[in-house]
């Protein structure tokens, strides 16, 4: 398939009148063919009035058509081929491996919705019977389902150019729900991003969808993504990114006529607490096991360990030692751009100078645009008194902070800001202090694990990739797993609606055989 360097927008490929721009070959800096042009206003507009136009049709296919659609784009991704793999290669730096796990991955969330769409669960079809008789008032009959909010915009994420992308999880918990997509290329990916656009694009003609149920957009700068969360017809916004950019989205998005949602998520330093039990026992395996998930992918994921939590004493030093002897040997590997990369350079040189901070262990130097995995220390009272030590370093850069007792780690827990993931090391022995921990982290985290590390998220029904701000924008949801579909629903009642004029989810004879809540009980259908 040739990359063209054009805006998709419905069945359309046009090329934007806006600035030109190059994907960048992440590992030597030098330009890639061919010239990608940005979309203008018009182009934007173009794409959200055909999402408009599609929406309600789209969200009243059938369970089963929208179904085979997920199924169709998930088909599509993998006939584009190694072609797909090569791009985003050169374009993330990424390798082979990682890239072919990523659109498994990705594959495999697509055909999850195509399941979660079937099941139907997700309308939560409610029905409360009318009761003419009830005094003093009759009760009217009341019937509730979701329903899709409409065209959501999605922005990709730089560091996983398939699985959080153009068909990434925002994009596939969005169709699921009804909703029609404008997705906003990530400017490092974009042939990437073309490539799996077009794969959306052929399912939805092959499927026989109205065209605007998807467009990508293109840009060099913030303009289109500012123009897109900006437009009335555009209902929910999906980010994974900075800080700083999913703040901006948010504003945006508050300051519109109709304030809409911004699901966007953002920094995370994903605290682990090493409890003393599990660190004298097997403090140095954990220290080894931390320095692989430390620096997988470059430390390029949301979900890195950048904090380190235990109490001083023998069993830390012995993680210490084992985790700075296993960074020593690791490879500098390249980040996914020059940005990204300055950025933990500059985050690593603050941490080097901060004089409340020691330098533990530094991985091997690489070349220009290679990430160097860093170790650091700090006592508890200094991490206390500098915010600076408890801002993100997107890398491979991880903190360790001695603590004198367990009642100082919980102290710094309640500091921290939301995260996505906390992880507890531990033996039987600590559950104790574990449990008296749990009330904190459940108040901090989205995502709570034990003897194991947050990177690698499992893409399923119980995941939960989010929490509160500024891990996300919004801590009540999740950007991975089939729960990520409620952040594009709504509930309608209908009150007293003939049974013609109701939805198939709630007509008495429930054709669409759903699960339904009746005055309250689950009923199951046939029942
Ligand atoms: N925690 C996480 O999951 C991630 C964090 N990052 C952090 O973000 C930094 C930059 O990486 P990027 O991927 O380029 O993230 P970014 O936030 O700068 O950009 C992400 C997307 O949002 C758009 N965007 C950014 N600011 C915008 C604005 N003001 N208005 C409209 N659109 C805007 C960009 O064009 C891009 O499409 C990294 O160095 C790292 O610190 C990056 C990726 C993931
Ligand atoms: O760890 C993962 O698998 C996903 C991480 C993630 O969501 C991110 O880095 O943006």
């Amino acid at each position: 398939m040739p990359i063209t360097g054009e805006n998709l927008i419905g069945a359309a490929a046009r090329r934007g009148e806006g600035e030109s721009f190059r994907a960048v070959e992440a590992a030597t800096g030098n330009s890639l063919e061919p010239a990608f042009a940005s979309a203008t206003p018009a182009d934007v507009e173009r794409a959200c009035a055909l999402a408009a136009e599609a929406f309600d049709s789209y969200r009243e296919t059938s369970l089963e058509d929208r179904a085979r659609f997920l199924e169709a784009v998930a088909d599509a991704i993998v006939a584009i081929g190694d072609e797909l793999i090569v791009r985003c290669m050169a374009e993330s730096g990424l390798p082979r491996a990682r890239l072919e796990g990523e659109r498994g991955r990705t594959v495999g969330q697509l055909k999850m919705f195509a399941g979660v769409v079937r099941d139907g669960g997700f309308l939560e079809a409610r029905i409360d019977p009318a009761q003419p008789e009830r005094k003093p008032l009759p009760r009217p009959d009341l019937r509730l389902r979701q329903i899709a909010v409409g065209p959501v915009a999605v922005f990709g994420a730089s560091n996983f150019p398939l699985a959080f992308s153009v068909a990434g999880g925002d994009t596939a918990s969005a169709l699921a729900a009804g909703c029609p997509v404008v997705a906003k290329a990530h400017p490092a990916h974009p042939g990437t991003s073309e490539l799996v656009g077009r794969a959306v694009q052929q399912a939805v003609k092959q499927c026989g969808l109205p065209e605007g149920v998807f467009s990508l957009l293109l840009d060099a700068g913030i303009a289109v993504g500012q123009a897109l969360v900006a437009d009335s017809r555009i209902a929910a916004v999906g980010f994974t990114g900075s800080r700083r950019g999913g703040v901006a989205l948010m504003q945006a998005a508050a300051a519109r006529a109709v304030p809409v949602p911004v699901y966007a998520e953002m920094s995370s330093i994903n605290p682990v607490v090493l409890l003393p039990a599990a660190l004298e026992s097997r403090g140095r395996d954990i220290g080894r096991a931390f320095v692989g998930s430390l620096t997988l992918g470059s430390g390029q994921f949301c979900t890195n360990p950048g904090l380190i939590l235990a109490v001083d004493g023998p069993g830390l030093d012995g993680f210490v030692e084992a985790a700075s002897a296993a960074l020593g040997d690791i490879q500098a590997a390249t980040m996914l751009t020059p940005g990204i990369h300055k950025a933990y350079c500059a985050g690593v040189a603050a941490l080097e100078a901060n004089p409340a901070v020691i330098t533990l262990a530094r991985g091997l130097a690489g070349g220009t645009h290679q990430g160097q995995a860093a170790l650091f220390s700090t006592t508890a009272d200094a991490f206390l008194a500098d915010h600076t030590l408890a801002e993100e370093v997107f890398g491979a850069a991880s903190l360790v902070v001695r603590c004198p007792d367990l009642a100082t780690i919980r102290a710094v827990l309640e500091r921290l800001e939301g995260q996505l993931t906390a992880a507890l090391h531990l033996d039987e022995a600590d559950h104790d202090a574990a449990r008296a921990l749990l009330p904190v982290l459940e108040r901090r985290v989205g995502r709570i694990l034990v003897n194991g590390f947050g990177t690698g998220v499992e893409v399923g029904h119980a995941m939960v990739h989010g929490g509160p701000y500024p891990a996300t924008s919004d801590g009540r949801t999740t950007s991975v797993g089939s729960l990520a579909i409620h952040r594009f629903l709504r509930p309608v009642s209908y009150q007293d609606l003939p049974e013609a004029l109701l939805p198939a989810a709630l007509k008495d004879a429930n054709p669409l055989k759903l699960w339904r809540r009746e005055d309250g009980k689950a009923v199951a259908p046939g029942a």
